[in-house]
């Protein structure tokens, strides 16, 4: 007992504790508390657990009672408190209660438990607007109704009844819910509860998630032991994406970003993705030297490509200028999954491929890069752009900007060329005249149109042009403007289909320094003097080279140079050597076609032992090192030596004036010191060869000199502009 004077009359709280009363009586309550309300002393809280009270009438005299707890009882009636207008918070759990609040409403009446009673049937509770929490755990309720006017409600737990559908809780101010343990299969009627923070579904039947969209203040949801998948809590977390609690975890930031990659993956990442599914695929295959990566590992390849949405003529121009510039570009063809447009050629717009090839394709590690696209798949082999290579060309290809994000993650480096509607209306007109695109597939297209701008401004640099394709004459002639003056066409005055003229040296790489951000271009679209400038600056930057280096350098050009005249066919001439047929045992069954010739176990791949000296010869061969495979090449071919695939480099096709012409560049392209290649290996005859090949795993520090160049590291991160 305890309590507070007041100047009419004493409160009172009472505490009895098990084993402080007889049990027995007809009324269990303690004399003490009985005898507590007088005309001086009141009793506001009362709390009796425990006692096994059966009948509690008596309490209807404690009018004053503002707290009645009563838990652990075997009370059957409440009605006593229809007596207590006063009360505010009523315990009642554990007991036998089967009447639903089977009282008159204390007005201020806030909280009730009257868990673990026998409670089936909700009542009406429109006049207990007071109501703010109200726990209704382990009863047998099989649906919630009667609260709707329960306008302060905001704590509502009915964990472990027999609940089957969520209803009856509209608009409720609730902010914590707990359905635990019910009958549950599907999430509903939750929309309105806007105040919801805390919620606990947790051991129902649930499959699905759907029904938690608009729960802004959702913080923590409990979805235990529901749906069968496991990933579940990823889903979750993405759905509800300001959650901090999921299952009683605390959700880390970590989960937050693994749930969005997995569920709404940014283009960032499903690129990223897109580029480690190739890379990983093709390096399960046996490595190669690839023609596109030759003569110099430091200078990528020249590949051009064209962007922008759907049909907005980027083939058609990609073509045009395949045709218009045949002695620089050739057209790279994607695989698709799509069956072919009337007039569409099989090889020459796309290899049209069924899925399953296109899959097995993936698997190959054929592919630089894939996308879906309209339910289709495309794809850029490695096999596109290597037969264009081989040809000693530039390589052509046109893609979304899907298939951009992906490209620009390998280690090619194209230029980028975006072609963008600027007029919708005719955008949309001219893909419904083509009659091949269903209306979603133009709103489709249409709504990327945005996407596209978008980048280009949020990420300046992205397209080294923007080129408006409204009118296909105009963005032909634009794109054809660029070209010529990165090829260097304009400056010469040379004609675009004349074949003698030579590309300057710089022109395979040094698009980057033509094509410029959109910016850079729009203000200096013709500037020839930013590239030799830049080529200068990048000359006196390098470092110097030491005598060895030197002599070294000196030692290959004069090979080469007598290579390349006729004389002296040495060890690069061999080294050189392509298309010349592998051994057997070194051919993977996997190996894609156009690749039989260049098959080499290198990069760090130990290379086989090869016990003989035909196969060593061979595996050199094999090499792939070619001199007329890549972009440098440009700078050395003849037209009258035309193109030349076959076996290694040729001794007369270039003319002595070309060579004179050429060799200062070609002594760029074939800076072994700078590319790796193995200075001394022009010393070597075949027979020296050989045994290197035979026995040595081929990298730098093994006992035998390496044949083949080691990966150029951090090309990207360094400048990719000419060698001075
Ligand atoms: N390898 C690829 N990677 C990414 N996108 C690609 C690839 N190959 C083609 N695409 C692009 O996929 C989209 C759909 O190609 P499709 O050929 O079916 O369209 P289209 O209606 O003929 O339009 P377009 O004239 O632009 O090619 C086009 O924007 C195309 O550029």
């Amino acid at each position: 007992e305890g309590g507070r004077r007041t100047e009419r009359r004493c409160s009172v709280e009472v505490s009895v504790q098990p084993g402080t009363v007889r049990h027995g009586a007809a009324a269990c309550l303690p004399v003490s508390v009985c005898v507590c309300e007088s005309s001086t002393n009141v009793c506001l809280c009362l709390s009796v657990s425990r006692q096994n009270l059966k009948n509690v009438s008596i309490l209807c005299n404690y009018v004053h009672l503002q707290k009645l707890e009563l838990p652990y009882n075997k009370i059957r009636d409440l009605s006593c408190v229809s007596h207590m207008p006063y009360l505010i918070i009523l315990d009642a759990s554990h007991n036998e209660l089967s009447d639903f609040f089977g009282f008159e409403p204390p007005k201020n009446l806030k909280e009730v438990n009257f868990s673990h009673n026998h409670l089936s049937v909700m009542k009406d509770l429109s006049t207990y607007t007071s109501l703010s929490k109200l726990n209704l755990d382990y009863n047998s309720f099989s649906e919630i109704r009667g609260l709707e006017k329960c306008s302060n409600l905001i704590h509502l737990s009915i964990a472990h009844n027999k609940i089957s559908h969520i209803s009856g809780l509209d608009k409720l101010p609730l902010r914590h819910l707990s359905l635990r343990g019910n009958l549950l299969k599907k999430i509903e009627n939750l929309q309105t509860l806007w105040a919801l923070q805390f919620l606990d579904l947790s051991y129902n039947r649930i499959q699905s998630l759907s029904g938690l969209q608009n729960l802004h203040l959702l913080g923590s949801i409990n979805l235990e032991s529901n749906l069968e998948k496991p990933e579940h809590r990823l889903a979750v977390i993405f759905l509800l994406q300001h959650l901090t609690h999921l299952d009683e975890q605390a959700v880390t930031a970590q989960e937050k970003v693994s749930a969005v990659n997995k569920y709404d993956p940014p283009q960032e990442v499903v690129a990223a993705r897109d580029h480690m599914t190739h890379v990983v695929f093709q390096h399960m295959q046996p490595q190669i030297i690839f023609d596109s990566t030759l003569p110099n590992l430091e200078t990528p390849y020249p590949i051009l490509v064209l962007t922008g949405p759907q049909a907005c003529g980027k083939r058609e121009i990609a073509h045009k200028l395949c045709q218009e510039f045949s002695h620089y570009f050739a057209y790279g063809a994607s695989h698709t999954t799509r069956g072919p447009y009337f007039g569409e050629e099989d090889c020459f717009d796309y290899h049209f491929v069924l899925d399953e090839e296109f899959q097995n394709m993936i698997h190959m590690g054929n592919f630089v890069q894939t996308i879906q696209y309209g339910g289709h798949w495309y794809g850029l082999s490695r096999e596109a752009i290597e037969s264009v290579a081989r040809e000693g060309l530039a390589c052509c290809v046109h893609m979304e900007l899907e298939g951009v994000y992906s490209m620009k993650h390998s280690y090619f480096e194209p230029r980028y060329i975006l072609l963008i509607p600027t007029r919708t209306d005719e955008y949309i007109s001219r893909m419904k005249a083509r009659g091949l695109y269903s209306k979603r597939q133009i709103d489709t297209a249409v709504s990327r149109i945005n996407l596209y701008v978008r980048v280009n401004k949020e990420q300046p640099g992205f397209f080294d042009s923007v080129i408006p394709c409204d009118n296909r004459e105009e963005a032909y002639s634009t794109l054809r403007q660029l070209v010529q003056e990165y090829l260097g066409l304009e400056e010469q005055g040379t004609e675009v289909g004349d074949s003698t003229r030579t590309i300057p040296d710089h022109a395979p790489t040094d698009m980057s320094s033509k094509y410029q951000t959109t910016e850079n271009a729009e203000a200096n679209p013709t500037d020839s003097y930013n590239r030799n400038y830049r080529s200068k600056v990048q000359a006196c930057l390098s470092p110097q080279k030491t005598s060895a280096e030197l002599a070294s350098i000196h030692r290959r050009q004069q090979m080469v140079g007598e290579a390349l005249m006729g004389r002296s066919p040495g060890a690069y001439t061999q080294l050189f050597k392509r298309h010349v047929p592998i051994a057997p045992s070194l051919v993977a069954p996997q190996m894609h076609p156009g690749h039989s010739s260049s098959l080499i176990p290198t990069f760090g791949c130990p290379l086989p032992d090869l016990s003989d000296d035909s196969s060593s010869e061979e595996s050199r061969a094999s090499s792939g090192l070619s001199m007329h495979s890549s972009a440098g090449v440009l700078s050395v071919r003849s037209p009258a030596a035309g193109l030349d695939t076959g076996s290694g480099p040729r001794a007369e096709p270039l003319g002595v004036s070309m060579l004179g012409q050429n060799l200062e560049s070609l002594k760029g392209k074939i800076d072994v010191t700078e590319t790796g290649l193995t200075p001394d290996a022009p010393h070597l005859g075949p027979e020296q060869v050989s045994p290197t090949l035979a026995t040595s795993t081929g990298r730098p520090g093994s006992r035998a000199r390496p044949v083949l160049p080691p990966i150029p590291t951090g090309r990207k991160a360094t400048d990719t502009g000419p060698r001075p």
